[in-house]
């Protein structure tokens, strides 16, 4: 199992890619070089224009801190983080809200002062009245728009920088437990569910429920006992069709989410495995699968469209049987001389523009039920506690010399089956210790425990005597360095790739490590040297190259302490043993955790100690283990044998 077994590391890159990927400048592409390798030069003065013209994108608050995410996550809380557009949003929409609502009396007075009294002054100042009215609507709308746009831009780059620094402050096992699809829809669907609402829906939802305030208030000052009966016969049923709806939705929006997040899911999974399932004939299985995600998405937004076909037809004929029973009562008063034809046309448009909103409305409450949904989903992710936590107190690790003391610890991923028990274990500053034993012993699991991957259940693991759960994790990964089984290297440059650890290294110590590990020849062989762009997770280098630049950033790290997992995947022999060679300089001086699968490495260690049945079976240099004849001399003999034969 991989140091990082089950973690993300597919397309699309991890935290980094496009972060450290730079454009690799505009420096010219010589030919051979990858086809992402900078900027053509025919091109350079155009991009350069394009970047000037682009506007400044100030960083947002939110820091990378170990504290836990406390704050809430409501709709209220997205929306209120920029108060003055929030004001200018608000009062825009109130401004529309009551501006749309002008029209029907202006044309109430156009009919009865103007057309029914023959007086042409009146009728020409309704019409003008009205222009205005439009034009200052526009004006109103444009300003809502603008505002509540911005206001939602910011708000979903906020949430969505919370969320990706609450990811990088979680531990392992979530990435182990959580698949990669699913994380992925939390990112992308989840929040644009939210967008939507925030930038068109919540100002929409705000004009039309105005509306229908402004339009009842109205209602009732052109008649009391006509708006009654109207709104008596309409608002009961369509409270109570809108509960039904609110109940079948929220059920149906998160069948909805549930039902795409598996879809990215089985997607991602099928593009990380595209290799194995093409080798391994399981195409037909992988469209079967992919069919099946498809499936159970199509049938829950079946569900939901099954919901809105009774939802929006419903609402569309209480407010039809609404305006006809308008008609004949409003007709009979007007026969009876109780109200006048232009109120009742007026009462007419009145209570059409109470149901449109209506219509509207259900429409943004879909959207608000989606949004509600993803909100919960996301309100989930970020009420995820790390498993390693910082303590509150947490002090930064002094420079250490590298002493390690693993005392007394039993881990389980799950508790309840401990995979390493009463394990104890000194390492002196210094010294080289080669896990070995056989597979799924939990030597990884151990490296992983010294580098603070995981916290042991019960036990301690002191560096320099100092416990690693009462430093800071910044400065315990400063001074621990992993090399994991598999290398994630990142779309960037081979320079950005081996300065990872310290992006700010001089040009002198990437130099220094590339030399050290024996990637010179890489370098050289390669069209922009150090600057050449690798393509996506290191697919335009080898696999040995790749577990030598891993190697080379550990160099340029400098930890006093290094865990590395050998990786597994077997080399040519040249490659093989530059990569011994590199591993052999890198621990020069360091104290170091070796989770040996080949007994060479483990041979040159100064202490080997086989790990099994949850616990150290034996200890000693090489040769005494040798001699003790015990485990590892067994392995050892029959490793010997099938190397030479
Ligand atoms: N993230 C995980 N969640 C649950 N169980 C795990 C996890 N990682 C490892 N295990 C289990 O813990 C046990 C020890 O795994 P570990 O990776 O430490 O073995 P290992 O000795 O390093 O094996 P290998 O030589 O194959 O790399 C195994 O049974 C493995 O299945």
């Amino acid at each position: 199992m991989s140091m990082f077994g089950g973690g993300f590391g597919g397309p699309g890159g991890g935290p980094g890619s496009g972060a450290i990927a730079g454009m690799g400048g505009t420096g010219s592409r010589r030919s051979g070089s990858s086809p992402f390798a900078g900027i053509p030069p025919e091109l350079a003065a155009a991009v350069a224009a394009m970047e000037a013209r682009e506007p400044e994108h100030p960083a947002p608050d939110t820091r990378f801190t170990q504290t836990p995410d406390s704050g809430r996550l409501t709709l209220w809380s997205l929306l209120s983080g920029r108060p003055g557009l929030l004001v200018t949003a608000a009062f825009a929409v109130l401004l529309e809200a009551l501006l749309l609502q002008s029209g029907p009396y202006l044309v109430q007075i156009g009919i009865d002062h103007g057309i029914v009294a023959g007086q042409v002054p009146w009728l020409v100042f309704a019409a003008v009245a009205f222009l205005v009215s439009v034009l200052l609507t526009a004006v109103a709308s444009g300003i809502r728009i603008r505002a509540s746009g911005r206001l939602s831009a910011y708000a979903m780059r906020d949430l969505r920088v919370r969320i990706f620094t609450h990811l990088q402050r979680l531990s392992l096992d979530f990435y182990t437990r959580e698949k990669a699809g699913v994380t992925m829809t939390r990112m992308t669907s989840d929040v644009e569910a939210l967008q939507h609402l925030l930038s068109e829906g919540f100002a929409q939802f705000l004009i039309h429920g105005l509306t229908m305030v402004v339009v009842t208030a109205v209602l009732i000052h052109y008649s009391f006992p006509l708006a009654m009966i109207t709104l008596l016969m309409v608002v009961p049923p369509l409270v109570l069709l809108s509960l039904w709806f609110r109940k079948a939705a929220d059920v149906g929006y998160n069948r909805q989410r549930d039902a795409i997040a598996a879809l990215f899911s089985h997607l991602t999974e099928s593009l990380y495995g595209v290799r194995v399932i093409t080798a391994h004939n399981q195409r037909d299985r992988s469209v079967l699968g992919h069919r099946e995600v498809v499936g159970a998405y199509r049938d829950a937004n079946d569900h939901t469209g099954r919901i809105n076909a009774v939802y929006g037809p419903g609402t569309s004929v209480i407010g039809l049987l609404g305006l006809a029973a308008l008609l004949l009562i409003g007709g009979r008063m007007v026969l009876r001389g109780t109200l006048t034809i232009g109120e009742l046309t007026a009462f007419v448009l009145y209570l059409n523009a109470f149901f449109q909103p209506v219509q509207q409305l259900v429409q943004l409450y879909t959207n608000y039920q989606q949004a509600r949904a993803a909100l919960g989903k996301l309100r989930g992710l970020l009420r995820t506690a790390p498993a390693v936590k910082e303590k509150p107190g947490a002090v930064p690790l002094p420079q250490v010399r590298g002493g390690l003391s693993v005392r007394d610890i039993t881990f389980g991923y799950d508790r309840k089956r401990p995979v390493l028990r009463n394990v104890c274990l000194e390492i002196a500053p210094g010294e080289t210790i080669a896990c070995v034993g056989p597979t799924g012993a939990g030597k990884s699991t151990l490296a992983k425990l010294v580098a603070r991957l995981y916290d042991p259940d019960t036990g301690t693991i002191l560096i320099d005597g100092h416990d690693l759960r009462d430093v800071t994790l910044e400065s315990l990964h400063r001074q621990v360095g992993v090399v994991p089984q598999e290398p994630f290297l990142f779309a960037g440059t081979l320079r950005d790739n081996i300065a990872f650890a310290r992006p700010d290294a001089p040009l002198s110590a990437v130099e220094a490590a590339v030399d050290a590990v024996g990637l010179r020849d890489l370098v050289d062989r390669s069209p922009d040297g150090l600057n050449t762009i690798l393509h996506e997770r290191g697919q335009s280098v080898s696999s040995g190259e790749r577990q030598l630049i891993a190697l080379a950033r550990v160099f340029v790290a400098e930890p006093r302490v290094v865990v590395l997992d050998e990786a597994t995947s077997s080399l040519d022999l040249r490659s093989e043993l530059q990569v011994e060679a590199a591993i052999q300089r890198l621990l020069e001086g360091r104290t170091a955790i070796l989770v040996a699968h080949r007994l060479s490495t483990a041979r040159r260690a100064d202490r080997v100690i086989v790990v099994d049945d949850g616990g150290i079976l034996e200890q000693g240099t090489h040769d005494a283990l040798l001699t003790a004849g015990g485990t590892y001399a067994t392995m050892y003999a029959t490793w010997e044998s099938h190397t030479t034969t």
